[in-house]
Parts: structure tokens; sequence; C-alpha cells
């Protein structure tokens, strides 16, 4: 008998920091699609996004790694190691060097509002299935984008993705789910004082409503820094 190949689950990121809402996208498209793992992939520098006030890739691994703790996650530096900046050619090295995986494409709304800016966009949607995570304050403007519009025809149910013998691309899902609010932006934010030595400003000391994991995030960036 065949054995079935492993699904993962691609979620590309600045993770600048990485915080609770990448974590719970990911355990909640792993449940929806029947995902056997999610890698995320923390980009040596998003092609759309200034270098200003972006932590250092290590410290942004750091921060990935204490968010995915004790989940089926993978934060990975795959991108710096192949040495790929645009998500086209990311992919395509990855399948070479993983020919038996099969891979999802995981982003949040915001994301597919802007994917039509995204280099050769259309070949990454003909490259593997792509799962959207609905993103408060986003999702209006990702259904009306252009890239929407070119994958009208090619929206699937999540239940295509988890019938692995009927792979094919383009196939678009939109997954729905409780808002979740969090972002990097909030927290780099919230934690200015705190954190802008890091990211680029002065320190106040830690805030003591930080959630957790934010804490730890941020200490093990604050580590990195320092080492
Ligand atoms: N709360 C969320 N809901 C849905 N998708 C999210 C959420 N947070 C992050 N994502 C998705 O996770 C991926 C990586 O996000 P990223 O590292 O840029 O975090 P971010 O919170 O969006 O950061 P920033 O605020 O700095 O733009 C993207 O596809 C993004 O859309
Ligand atoms: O390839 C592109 O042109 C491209 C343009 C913008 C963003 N991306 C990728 O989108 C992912 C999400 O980026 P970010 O910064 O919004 O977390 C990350 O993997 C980026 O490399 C890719």
């Amino acid at each position: 008998m065949r054995s079935r190949p492993v699904l993962t689950g691609l979620l590309g990121g600045s993770f600048n920091p990485a915080h609770g809402g990448h974590r719970r996208i990911s355990l909640f498209a792993m449940d929806a699609l029947g995902l056997d793992e999610v890698w995320w992939l923390v980009s040596p520098g998003n092609p759309l996004k200034p270098r200003a006030g972006m932590a250092p890739l290590k410290a942004r691994l750091r921060s990935a790694r204490a968010q995915a703790r004790r989940a089926r996650i993978v934060p990975t530096a795959i991108e710096a190691q192949l040495g790929t900046r645009y998500t086209v050619d990311t992919l395509r090295a990855l399948q070479r060097r993983y020919p038996k995986r099969r891979f999802v494409w995981l982003m949040g709304a915001d994301n597919l509002a802007e994917f039509h800016r995204w280099k050769d966009w259309r070949r990454i949607a003909r490259t593997m299935p792509i799962a959207v995570i609905a993103r408060p304050g986003y999702d209006a403007d990702a259904m009306t984008s252009p890239a929407m519009a070119w994958f009208r025809p090619y929206r699937v149910p999540a239940t295509s993705i988890r019938k692995r013998g009927q792979w094919s691309a383009p196939a678009l899902v939109l997954l729905r789910f409780d808002p979740d609010y969090r972002s990097a932006t909030a927290i780099r934010r919230a934690h200015a004082g705190w954190a802008e030595p890091l990211l680029g400003g002065d320190r106040n000391g830690q805030k003591p409503d930080m959630p957790l994991r934010d804490r730890l995030t941020f200490r093990s960036i604050r580590t990195e820094e320092q080492a």
C-alpha cells in the first residue's frame, strides 16, 4: 500500500515578532485542512516591507521558536539558506528539495489583498494550493482584490485539501474563524518603550501586562541582541 504524502502548510512572514495569532492561525489551518505540520518561513526580508524597524533574522526566529513550542509548527530560516527572497523562488526551491511532500501556502487576508503586487503571483498560485485565513480589518479588501477576482473560479472547500489524492493548483480555500486581533505592529507599538532598542529606539522596561508568550518573545530578542 502506498503511504500517504506528508501535507505541510507553509506560513511565510516577517515574524517581527512572532505572536499568538501566528500560532492560532497555524493550529486552526492544520485542523481545517488536515495538515501534518506547518513550517514557518521566517523571512530574511519581505520584498515589500521597509528594512527600518525590522529586528535581525536570528532574533525573529527565536521569537518564532518561543511561539511554536509544543506544537507541530516548525520555525525555519530556510529562505536565508536557500538564498531566496521572493515567494515564487522559495516555493520552487522547496518543491525541488522535498519532491514527496505536498505543500499548501497559508496567508492572512491582508496578504491576499496585496497578493497581486507579489512577484509572479499567478505562478505562485499555479505552484500549490493557497489557504487564506480571515483577518479582522482586511477581509473586505481581500474579497475585492485583483487577485481574488482571478482566483474566483478556483475556489475550493477545505475538504478538497484534506483529500490528498485530488490535488491541483490553482486552488483557493477561504478559511473563516473567530477573528484574531493580534498583530506584530500592535505588539511593537504597545511595547515601543521596551522594545525600541531592539527595533530602533529607547528602552523603558518591560510592560507588566505583556502576555507570557510575548514576554518570552521579547526576552529572546533582547538576549539575541545582547549576544
Ligand atoms: N491575527 C492574524 N489573523 C490572520 N492572519 C494573521 C494574523 N497575524 C498574522 N497573520 C498572517 O501571518 C503571516 C505572517 O504575518 P506577519 O509576520 O507579517 O505578522 P503581522 O502581525 O501581520 O505583522 P505586521 O503587523 O508587522 O505586518 C501573514 O500571512 C499574515 O497575514
Ligand atoms: O514574493 C513576493 O513578491 C512577496 C511580496 C510580499 C510578501 N511576500 C511574502 O509574504 C509573506 C508574508 O510577509 P509579511 O511580511 O507580511 O509577514 C513572507 O513570506 C514574504 O516573503 C512575498
